[in-house]
């Protein structure tokens, strides 16, 4: 069974001799105790923008469930090396969880589902939040390659890389051939055509690797068309934009409104899959591939260079359904900046009673991700209310709100302790605290929202070119 190998090997990844101290390609700088079982092999940068680079595969095989191979230029890679040790399961879970992971029995299996190649199913109940699988990178490759070398060499190095892993099976083994003309209906019968094997040469071309016609059976081209660019997730290693091979998380399948996601460790090299909300036994896992909370064109879009056309409920919907989703799912996407609007123009009352609207429309999507973002936002609404208010008393100014004395402030911060604790449990049950947030941080309503910035939208991730 591929999970049980998989943790199997993870637990025991420290114990094992990594080290057969092979420099690390850029003979000037070898670095004392490099992790690497086979000597890197290195290529010259090809590319006038980057003469004098060199790229090169490393590859640690004892590292992870399958070995991990790097992509990169000498110095990348020396600092991604000081993060092989990034094992998931002390970044994820309870040593009592890993040890129950370790038991055996993986609460998913993979399986052939109808209309998708491979998925991966439930093989009992799973609790919402709960951490259903952790994966370590197998390929790891520095984006800036395919401007440095040629489309042939990185196809090389590439093929290289799987071959000196401990397990390359797993990896060749990916289904990324996905070229079969995707026709199908968007629930109302209209037909929809799949144009992601255009779109995909499109990116292939805009990359610099271009496409030779007949070249498509050979490992090496599958390898870099199809599993690559299907399979692979957008990852940020040692600083730089990378894209990375996660062997199990590769087979979980896509829907709109998924009941899973997934999440970075801080190394960026392992990941964890969550549930988003409880997942009965032999239903199929799911992530979503593209940034959540999109109308439907834009899914329809961004979901082009997978090559199927989605079918999931969200995309199945009759089209009077569909048109409201799209209409909230607008409305949820500009609320933020509505209500930073309302708040700069003196209608803080305004602004909040948009944002507790804005909740019900994300609950109305089941988009709950957003909501420790717009819970964390509110809680900053009250409590700047609450001071302004405050202030106001202090100046002698309270107008009819004189006499009542400090109440003002204090049910405004009431209100913004409220909703920062929602913000604060939501953020720490999705993980984004790590496992033991429970017990080692303390809530304290300041210093939390001094932390939660901009961007909190973004934070469930999905693969990205
Ligand atoms: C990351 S892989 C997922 C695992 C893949 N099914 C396999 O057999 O290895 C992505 C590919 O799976 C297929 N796929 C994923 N989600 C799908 C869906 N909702 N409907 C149809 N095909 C899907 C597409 O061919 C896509 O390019």
């Amino acid at each position: 069974d591929l999970g049980v190998v998989n943790i199997d090997n993870l637990l025991h990844t420290k114990d094992q001799p990594v080290y057969t101290a092979f420099n690390d390609g850029n003979s000037d700088n070898a670095s004392e105790n490099p992790p690497w079982s086979h000597e890197p092999h290195c290529i010259p940068s090809t590319s006038l923008s980057s003469v004098g680079k060199k790229y090169c595969v490393y590859t640690s095989n004892l590292t992870g469930p399958t070995g991990i191979s790097l992509i990169m230029p000498p110095k990348i890679a020396r600092q991604a090396a000081s993060l092989l040790d990034d094992n998931p399961l002390d970044s994820f879970l309870t040593p009592v969880q890993a040890r129950g992971v370790h038991s055996g029995n993986p609460p998913y299996k993979m399986k052939k589902v109808e209309g998708k190649g491979m998925g991966v199913v439930a093989t009992r109940r799973i609790r919402k939040w709960e951490t259903v699988m952790v994966d370590q990178a197998s390929v790891v490759v520095d984006l800036s390659i395919v401007k440095g070398v040629s489309r042939e060499e990185g196809r090389r190095l590439l093929a290289l890389a799987v071959r000196r892993l401990r397990r390359p099976g797993e990896v060749w083994g990916l289904s990324g051939k996905h070229d079969a003309e995707g026709r199908g209906e968007d629930g109302e019968g209209n037909e929809v055509v799949d144009n992601g094997k255009e779109e995909r040469q499109e990116l292939r071309r805009r990359s610099g690797y271009e496409t030779k016609s007949g070249d498509g059976e050979e490992m090496e081209g599958k390898l870099e068309d199809d599993i690559m660019l299907t399979n692979g997730f957008g990852s940020e290693i040692a600083g730089t934009k990378c894209r990375a091979l996660y062997p199990l998380i590769s087979r979980i399948n896509h829907e709109c409104n998924p009941n899973a996601f997934v999440l970075f460790s801080r190394a960026g090299i392992s990941m964890a899959v969550k549930a988003y909300r409880d997942i009965e036994e032999g239903e199929e896992l799911s992530i979503s591939y593209i940034t959540l909370g999109q109308p439907f064109q834009h899914r329809h879009r961004a979901l082009s260079r997978w090559g199927f056309a989605c079918h999931c409920s969200l995309c199945s919907l009759p089209n009077p359904q569909k048109a409201a989703s799209d209409t909230r799912r607008s409305l949820i996407a500009r609320s933020t900046k509505k209500i930073t609007e309302l708040w700069e123009s003196a209608q803080p009352m305004e602004a909040i009673s948009l944002a507790e609207e804005s909740i019900e429309m994300i609950q109305d999507e089941g988009l709950e991700h957003l909501l420790a973002d717009e819970y964390a936002l509110l809680a900053k609404l009250w409590l700047m209310v609450g001071k302004a208010r405050e202030q106001t008393m202090k100046k002698g100014r309270g107008g009819k709100e004189k006499g009542k004395g400090r109440q003002v402030g204090i049910i405004e911060r009431e209100e913004a302790d409220r909703y920062a604790r929602m913000s604060w449990e939501l953020l720490g049950e999705m993980g984004f605290m790590g496992y033991d947030w429970k017990e080692t941080m303390e809530f304290k309503l300041e210093a939390f929202l001094a932390m939660v910035g901009e961007g909190m939208r973004e934070v469930v991730t999905a693969p990205k070119l």
